[in-house]
């Protein structure tokens, strides 16, 4: 990073903020690293005892030492943060919690603004197992991270502070659950996941989608939703509305079909309004025991109905799809007082709430999607660019959840390989610029394509097929 933004290591003045833990250690080993190579290194120890051997290898290479923790060492301290060129932040590890006592809350909160800062295995002050965060903390460009990813570096807002993930394997591998609380699918990983048509099938065994979705306020989320959805490559799309909409849809996607009929999938709500016709449509859909994306304006109803006991199928045949404020309005129905606010402090948590009061899966919509299941699992998905928030793009990414769920995929690996999908289509189209939602399914074909070249044979038949672990990541 030194070399990136200042054109080298030598002369350039590094401050370590150190704990008492393994992380201080590693702090004060990349100081002493730094010091060999030129860097002014100066220590500031925030709590006790810090790594005797690293203090004393960083004296011995003639890096300075300040106890931050006395009034004169604290006014040392603030004038070499105000100088810095490069911050290591190694206050806390995975043991931190209650957010940063004095006097590291005052150091993080002087780092000065444009200063490079790399943190040691998590952005100090954040809670290592729930991203959340209860006072001010480290926002780090990098966090370099040992072993294992710590959930709170998946896991919103934390994550959103720690920058770019740098993983060093040391070997740790075999001590770690087989099953981590959250997982992130990789390319290969979606890619090995993805329903590839065989030779034999055709368009019915390929999966049909009937979309319940549109109203005559937003035609437009019906024609985005079945988009999605035809350009993710379902068999058919039925899509049921009104008149008015119904023509918008076939305008656009001349491939749907519309009108009821046999599907394997549903995908309700997207723009849907208060509408008898629809509403009783969403009521059988939701009763027909057939896997349901539960979009926007069917919320409520899939909601009411699992809380109440009606649950035609399994949290696995159910991705329901709320952004905060939907979330909240659910939970706030439900009987619980949930502001937007609260969900976007704490989006783990009520994820997780939701899905385990009805029974569902539930995919979080925000910078970083969360995929929770009742029995506690998450996927976290970071895989496009703010550029995604635009109207419509939740319809998209339902239209590309439904038509793999119409292929039979599972509502977990359907919320998170569709956020993977939806994210990359939206790099796609952006290309470092602004986007529309359309534009996000139209790149959706060739994305899914560069996704199935990672795993596809070699024609020539003499490079070996790319290796995946046993999770299929
Ligand atoms: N092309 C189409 O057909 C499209 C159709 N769409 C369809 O529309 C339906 C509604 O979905 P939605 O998520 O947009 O509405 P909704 O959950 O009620 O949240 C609204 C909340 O946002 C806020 N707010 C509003 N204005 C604000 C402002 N200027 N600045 C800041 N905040 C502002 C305001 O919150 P407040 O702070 O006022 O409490 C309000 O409560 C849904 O069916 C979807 O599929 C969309 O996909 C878009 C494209
Ligand atoms: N800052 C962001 N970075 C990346 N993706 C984002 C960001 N904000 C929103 N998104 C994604 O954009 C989509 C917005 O969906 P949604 O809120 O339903 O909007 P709409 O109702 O207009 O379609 C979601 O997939 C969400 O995860």
């Amino acid at each position: 990073m030194l070399r990136e933004r200042r054109g080298g290591v030598n002369g350039r003045r590094v401050v370590l903020l150190v704990g008492t833990g393994n992380n201080g250690a590693d702090a004060l080993l990349a100081g002493v690293h730094l010091r060999s190579r030129g860097a002014a290194v100066e220590a500031l120890l925030v709590g006790g005892e810090a790594y005797p051997q690293g203090l004393s290898t960083l004296g011995a290479v003639h890096g300075i030492t300040v106890d931050a923790r006395s009034d004169e060492g604290r006014t040392a301290a603030l004038s070499a943060l105000a100088a810095a060129e490069l911050v290591v932040d190694g206050i806390v590890g995975d043991r931190g919690s209650g957010g940063l006592r004095s006097p590291a809350d005052e150091l993080v909160a002087a780092i000065p603004a444009g200063v490079p800062v790399v943190a040691v295995d998590l952005p100090s002050g954040v809670d290592p197992d729930t991203g959340e965060s209860s006072g001010p903390h480290v926002h780090a460009d990098v966090t370099v991270t040992f072993g294992s990813f710590k959930p709170c570096l998946f896991l919103p807002p934390a994550s959103h502070a720690a920058g770019r993930l740098e993983f060093v394997d040391v070997g740790l591998t075999d001590e770690l659950p087989a099953q981590p609380l959250v997982r992130r699918l990789t390319r290969v990983g979606v890619a090995a996941r993805w329903p590839v048509p065989a030779r034999t099938d055709h368009k019915y065994t390929r999966g049909v989608l009937g979309v319940i979705a549109g109203s005559d306020t937003y035609p437009g989320a019906a024609v985005l939703a079945a988009l999605g959805a035809v350009r993710a490559g379902v068999g058919i799309v039925r899509y049921i509305g009104p008149p008015r909409v119904t023509d918008h849809v076939l305008m656009a996607a001349p491939e749907a079909v519309p009108g009821f009929g046999r599907v394997q999938a549903w995908l309700l709500g997207s723009g849907v309004e208060a509408d008898p016709d629809q509403d009783e449509a969403i009521g059988q859909a939701l009763d027909s025991g057939l896997p349901c994306v539960v979009d926007a304006g069917a919320l409520e109803e899939c909601v009411k109905r699992r809380a109440a006991g009606a649950r035609s199928v399994g949290a696995d045949g159910v991705l329901m799809t709320p952004h905060a404020g939907e979330l909240a309005r659910m939970l706030d129905m439900l009987g619980h007082e949930v502001t937007r606010g609260d969900v976007e402090t704490r989006p783990m948590f009520h994820a997780l709430w939701l899905a385990r009061e009805v029974e569902a899966t539930v995919l979080l919509k925000g910078p970083t999607t969360l995929i929770a299941n009742p029995s506690g699992w998450l996927f976290s998905q970071n895989d496009g660019p703010p550029w995604l928030a635009t109207a419509g793009s939740g319809d998209v990414l339902a239209g590309i959840a439904g038509a793999l769920m119409a292929s039979g995929v599972g509502a977990m690996d359907a919320g998170a390989m569709s956020a993977l999908v939806h994210g990359l289509a939206g790099a796609r189209a952006s290309g470092g610029g602004p986007i529309s939602a359309g534009q996000i399914a139209e790149a959706t074909p060739a994305t899914v394509a560069d996704l199935l070249r990672l795993v596809s044979e070699p024609p020539s038949g003499d490079r070996p097929r790319r290796r995946l672990s046993a999770n299929g990541r």
